[in-house]
């Protein structure tokens, strides 16, 4: 008999969504993204970190104060670095996993990409007019839809070393 608690495909690809958001360095918010493709393979991965050659340790993580001393302005988020990072530019009959419902920069960039379907996490910013007016662009686009994950996993571990070996 087959197993029977395996990874549903939804939650494959969030949690490989969700792994890529550990490699960012945002101290407050950490933001991973991957495309899929309609025969299930991953074609772009993703999270949020300061475009190549800036150095982490160079430009700020704060959020606030002066706008040109928070991260804010220079900050890749994960859903541009996702596309950005696929193997193709033609993203139709994609689907986008993100751990956060993205903001209307990222909107822009996953609608121009063909990208037919988002799938979020975490919806924390949706009083923003950041995510407000997401909202509004993908309500009025005909060729994508966004939905919520549903599932019942609260979290899931990997060993590096396996469970006895240690
Ligand atoms: O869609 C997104 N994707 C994304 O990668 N981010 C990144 C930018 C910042 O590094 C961080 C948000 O920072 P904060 O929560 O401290 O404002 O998450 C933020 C959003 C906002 O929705
Ligand atoms: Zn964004």
């Amino acid at each position: 008999m087959k197993r029977q608690n395996y990874l549903s495909w939804d939650e494959y690809f969030m949690a490989v969504a969700l792994l890529s958001a550990q490699r960012s360095k945002d101290p407050n918010t950490q933001v991973g993204a991957c495309v899929a493709n309609d025969q299930n393979k991953i074609v772009g991965v993703g999270y949020n970190g300061f475009p190549w050659g800036c150095s982490d340790d160079e430009l700020p993580w704060d959020r606030e104060g002066a706008y040109l001393d928070t991260k804010y302005p220079y900050v890749c988020h994960a859903e541009l670095n996702a596309v950005l990072n696929a193997i193709t530019t033609d993203l139709r009959r994609c689907r986008i996993y993100v751990g956060l419902f993205p903001c209307n920069e990222c909107t822009k960039v996953i609608i121009q990409s063909g990208i037919s379907e988002i799938i979020y996490l975490s919806d924390k910013y949706r009083e923003t007019d950041q995510v407000k007016a997401a909202r509004i662009m993908l309500d009025k686009s005909p060729n994508i839809t966004y939905r919520q994950m549903q599932t019942s996993l609260e979290f899931l571990t990997v060993h590096f070393v396996p469970p006895g070996e240690k």
